[in-house]
């Protein structure tokens, strides 16, 4: 025989409102297409990793379709040290070798976008591992970087010259999760390191996304960062521009990453703190907006 427990009404009713909350959310992201940048920095540990595919797993039961974009930098970076290889970053973008190459090829497709697609099939037969180089998805062009004024050579980085979403698309109308690795073949064939971030905002303009969320391992884009913890909620594209040569180590690719996606019409681009649990999930299902939004000019959201 089941007895009945004490019922603790308002308990139920807060249940209830975030339940409800939710509801413009979903009738706004239903069947769009979101991009969500996980940055290895935000892969801290186990519960992070578990909860980030639940809340994949959540959006895709909702009708939202996910495309996963990760990185893998704290990743690479342990690796070529184990291999004793040197590597340093310069503008936030990995200075890279041809041995080095061989590492973030192998780190980001084999071993990182291997544990998120597992992760998240745990809870189903969604995600579908591919890399730059999968059904000629990105091309790369290599580039280098401004540093002080003065023009750096980075090796095998290269900038997204071209996208080829079919691959992908056919993945989401099939109903599953591409989960993204940014390596990607120059015109020739030479497989170039791509900043995580760079893809990610080149994916979500072809997939004319909805929104592309971010997640790292700060709050957002602190206004006087290292001083400060004062994060930037709302930010125009305009005013990013200005801000852009300013910025420092990995949130420079950053945040030129969400300065393109909103240029190339993504309506909204986010940065938002993984190391929260679920924060992807609050971000786009409730009305509190987490981290940093990047708009286009005289778009103010409520959000
Ligand atoms: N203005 C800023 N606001 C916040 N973080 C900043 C800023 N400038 C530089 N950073 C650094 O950028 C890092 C995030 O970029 P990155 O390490 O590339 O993360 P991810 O692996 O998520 O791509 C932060 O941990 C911080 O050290
Ligand atoms: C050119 C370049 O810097 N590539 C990055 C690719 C991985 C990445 O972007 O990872 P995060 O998102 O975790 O930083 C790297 O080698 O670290």
């Amino acid at each position: 025989m089941s007895k009945a427990r004490a019922v603790d009404t308002e308990a139920l009713v807060t249940k209830a409102s975030t339940l409800i909350e939710a509801l413009p959310w979903l009738a706004q992201y239903a069947g769009k297409v979101v991009v969500i940048k996980y940055g290895g920095n935000a892969m801290i540990n186990e519960e992070l990793k578990h909860a980030f595919a639940e809340d994949i797993v959540f959006l895709r039961r909702c009708g939202v379709r996910p495309v996963v974009v990760h990185g893998g930098g704290p990743q690479i970076s342990s690796m070529l040290k184990r291999l004793d290889i040197t590597s340093e970053f310069r503008g936030g973008l990995r200075v890279t070798t041809p041995e080095a190459m061989d590492v973030v090829r192998m780190v980001l497709v084999g071993q990182v976008g291997r544990e998120l697609v597992g992760l998240i099939n745990a809870h189903g037969p969604f995600a579908v591992g591919m890399s730059g180089e999968d059904g000629g998805l990105f091309t790369a062009k290599r580039r280098g970087v401004e540093v002080d004024g003065e023009d750096v050579d980075l090796g095998l980085v290269g900038d997204v010259a071209s996208v080829n979403p079919a691959a992908v698309l056919d993945l989401i109308d099939a109903g599953r999760i591409p989960v993204v690795a940014t390596v990607a073949p120059d015109k020739r064939g030479d497989v170039h390191n791509v900043n995580a971030d760079t893809a990610a905002a080149a994916l979500a303009v072809a997939l004319k996304a909805e929104r592309l969320v971010m997640l790292t391992d700060v709050a957002g884009l602190y206004a006087d960062w290292p001083n400060s913890e004062e994060v930037v909620t709302q930010i125009t594209a305009t005013e990013l521009k200005e801000l852009l040569p300013s910025l420092e180590s990995g949130m420079r690719p950053k945040m030129e990453a969400c300065l393109k996606a909103v240029q190339g019409k993504v309506p909204r681009a986010t940065v938002i703190d993984g190391r929260v649990q679920h924060s992807l999930l609050l971000e786009v299902f409730t009305d509190d907006g987490l981290g940093t939004m990047v708009i286009a000019d005289a778009t103010k959201k409520e959000k």
